[in-house]
C-alpha cells in the first residue's frame, strides 16, 4: 500500500465577493515510504496548497487524500512541517527549547526530552549552539533548528516548503547535502517544495512537475536515476535538467499569458 495518496484531489478557495477560486484539480499522485518528492511548478500553481493538504492544515474540496489507506483528517505528529525562512521558530526560547517544544507539549519528562533535542541538534550539526536564542544564530543555523525540531517529533513524514529558499548559495548547498544525509540515516519520507531545479536533481528521488494555476495539477513526475553523490556535470543530471526546464519554462509562459490575458 502507498503511504500517501491523492486522488483527483482539489481544493478550491472562495473570495471575499462570494467566487470559488480553485487553488489544485485532478491532483493524483502516491508516495512509497522513503522517497524523497520534490515539487516544482510556476508561481501559484498550488504547490504550498499541496503541502498544506498533506500536513492537514487544511482539507481538500474533492477528491481522496490518504495515508497509510485512511483519509488525512488534520495535522499529526506523524507529519512533521519546515517552512522557509524563521518565523516559526519563538524567539524568547533557545534552539534547544525550541527544539524540545513539541515534546514538552506531548509531556515527555524533562530529561528525555532534553537529551533527544540535544541527539537532533547534533545531527543537524548545531551542537555548541543550543544555547542561543534564534536571534542570536545565522538563517541558515536557524534552518536547522526548524529542521531538527520537525524531526524531534520523529515523523513518518518531512514535509517542507522551501525550506532553503531565503539562504544564501553557499550555505544553501551546506544544506542540501546536510538534508541527503539525515534523509538517508532516518529514512524519513520527504515531500519538498522547491523553485530551484537543481535543488530538486541534487536531492530528489523522483520530482514532480505541476502545469500553471489556476487550479494547477500534476503535469509530470521524473525519477531521479543517479546513484551516490550528483554532480552537476554528470550527463544524467545535464538531460534531467534540460528536460526539467523546459517543462517547467512551458508552464511560466503559461502562466504569464494567463496574467496577460
Ligand atoms: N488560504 C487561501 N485563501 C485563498 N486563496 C488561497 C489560499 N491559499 C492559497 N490560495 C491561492 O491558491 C493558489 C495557489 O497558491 P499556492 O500558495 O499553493 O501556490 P504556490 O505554487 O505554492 O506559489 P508560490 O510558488 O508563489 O509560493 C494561489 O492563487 C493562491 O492565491
Amino acid at each position: 500500500m502507498a503511504l500517501i495518496s491523492l486522488a483527483d484531489v482539489g481544493k478550491s478557495f472562495r473570495s471575499r465577493e462570494g467566487r470559488s477560486w480553485s487553488a489544485v484539480a485532478d491532483f493524483n499522485l502516491t508516495l512509497e515510504d522513503g522517497e524523497f518528492y520534490c515539487l516544482l511548478g510556476p508561481s501559484g500553481c498550488g504547490k504550498s496548497t499541496i503541502l498544506s493538504l498533506l500536513a492537514g492544515f487544511t482539507l481538500p474540496s474533492a477528491g481522496r487524500l490518504e495515508l497509510s489507506g485512511k483519509p488525512i483528517k488534520g495535522a499529526s505528529r506523524d507529519r512533521g512541517v519546515v517552512f522557509q525562512g524563521d518565523d516559526s521558530l519563538y524567539p524568547w526560547l533557545t534552539a534547544v527549547e525550541n527544539v524540545e517544544f513539541g515534546l514538552r507539549l506531548r509531556g515527555v519528562d524533562r530529561r528525555e526530552r532534553r537529551d533527544r533535542a540535544m541527539q537532533y541538534l547534533e545531527l543537524v550539526g548545531l551542537r555548541g549552539q543550543e544555547g542561543k536564542h534564534p536571534s542570536e544564530l545565522s538563517g541558515g543555523m536557524k534552518q536547522r533548528v526548524q529542521i531538527a525540531r520537525a524531526l524531534a517529533n520523529e515523523p513518518r513524514i518531512l514535509l517542507m516548503d522551501e525550506p532553503f529558499g531565503a539562504l544564501d548559495a553557499q550555505t544553501r548547498g551546506a544544506m542540501q547535502v546536510e538534508l541527503r544525509r539525515i534523509w538517508e540515516r532516518m529514512k524519513v519520507t520527504v515531500v519538498f517544495i522547491t523553485h530551484d531545479i537543481d535543488e530538486a536533481i541534487v536531492l530528489g528521488t523522483r520530482v514532480g512537475v505541476m502545469t500553471a494555476g489556476p487550479g494547477g495539477t500534476l503535469k509530470k513526475n521524473l525519477p531521479i536515476d543517479i546513484p551516490g553523490e550528483r554532480t552537476r556535470g554528470d550527463p544524467r543530471y545535464i538531460a534531467l535538467y534540460e528536460e526539467i526546464h523546459a517543462l517547467v519554462r512551458e508552464e511560466v509562459l503559461r502562466a504569464n499569458a494567463r496574467r496577460a490575458a
